[in-house]
């Protein structure tokens, strides 16, 4: 298991920093390794974005120095949805299995989580999502059938798309953590335009199904100060409170949003007017 860890950045410092900087910030390049357990530690509401990737054998999350607790979800709760193969996910030796774009809330306490691939030829990808808990909730599987399902955008603002809400109040029950993945109808490229921020959660966005080739221009920055990302497929991005963020592809895509912070309410976002961005 390998652990990477990202300060905090100024908004005043980010306006500053050239792509290379920029991206050292703000971007996760690679979060599925084979046989491999990938994290990011990123001291912004104490978020752990990560991928798991088994293939002949299980992987287990492990603790890390960085996080301070004898087992890696002592303090913490962990969102985990499959972009993969088939796979399974056993937490206390509860065994569950998850297709494709489920999601598994796993509890805080709990000591011991592994993933297993069903199919070593198609493996899973477990895309791994944690924040800092204080209480106790339930571990439940959401299938993306399960998920709140909220229709956005039109054909001619070339952002139509489905927003599922998997981990949110109302349906699973969390401490801080709200999760859940958006996906573009053929055709559109635009998320989350006209774009907001929150400055009272941060947000992590999970890129993925787009071809080797495709990429989306993720914005970034305070409103009038913007920036870009270029992200490709399976690439996560780091945003701040103080951030917008919205992305533009090259062909349509599906992301993995995820947030923590001080409240759930997931209609608490302060609009930017169009007027205002730079
Ligand atoms: O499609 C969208 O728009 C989103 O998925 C937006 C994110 O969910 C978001 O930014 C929530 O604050
Ligand atoms: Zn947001």
């Amino acid at each position: 298991m390998t652990i990477d860890i990202r300060q905090a950045s100024h908004p005043e410092a980010a306006a500053g920093y050239d792509t290379a900087a920029l991206r050292r910030h703000f971007l996760i390049e690679s979060l599925f390794q084979p046989g491999e357990v990938k994290l990011t530690y990123w001291h912004v509401d104490r978020l752990v974005v990560g991928g798991a990737t088994p293939v002949r054998t299980p992987l287990t999350l492990q603790a890390a120095r960085a996080i301070g607790t004898e087992t890696f979800l002592e303090r913490r709760e962990l969102g985990i949805c499959n972009i993969g193969g088939p796979g399974r996910i056993s937490c206390d030796g509860e065994a569950f299995r998850v297709a494709r774009r489920d999601m598994l809330y796993v509890a805080m306490g709990t000591r011991e989580v592994t993933f297993e691939s069903t199919d070593p030829a198609n493996p899973a990808r477990f895309y791994l999502l944690s924040t800092p808990a204080h209480a106790r909730h339930r571990t439940v599987l959401v299938r993306e059938s399960d998920a709140n399902a909220v229709e956005l955008g039109s054909q001619e603002q070339a952002n139509s798309r489905t927003l599922r809400q998997y981990i949110i109040p109302g349906r699973v029950a969390s401490c801080q953590l709200v999760m859940g993945l958006t996906t573009l109808k053929s055709g559109n490229i635009w998320n989350t335009m006209p774009s907001h921020v929150h400055d009272r959660r941060c947000e992590a966005y999970l890129y993925f199904d787009l071809s080797a080739d495709a990429r989306v221009f993720h914005m970034m920055g305070e409103p009038a100060e913007t920036r870009h990302l270029v992200v490709a497929n399976e690439q996560a991005i780091l945003s701040p409170g103080w951030s917008i963020h919205s992305g533009c592809g090259t062909s349509a895509y599906s992301f993995i949003w995820a947030m923590g912070g001080d409240n759930q309410d997931f209609a608490d976002m302060d609009m930017v007017p169009m007027a205002e961005l730079r």
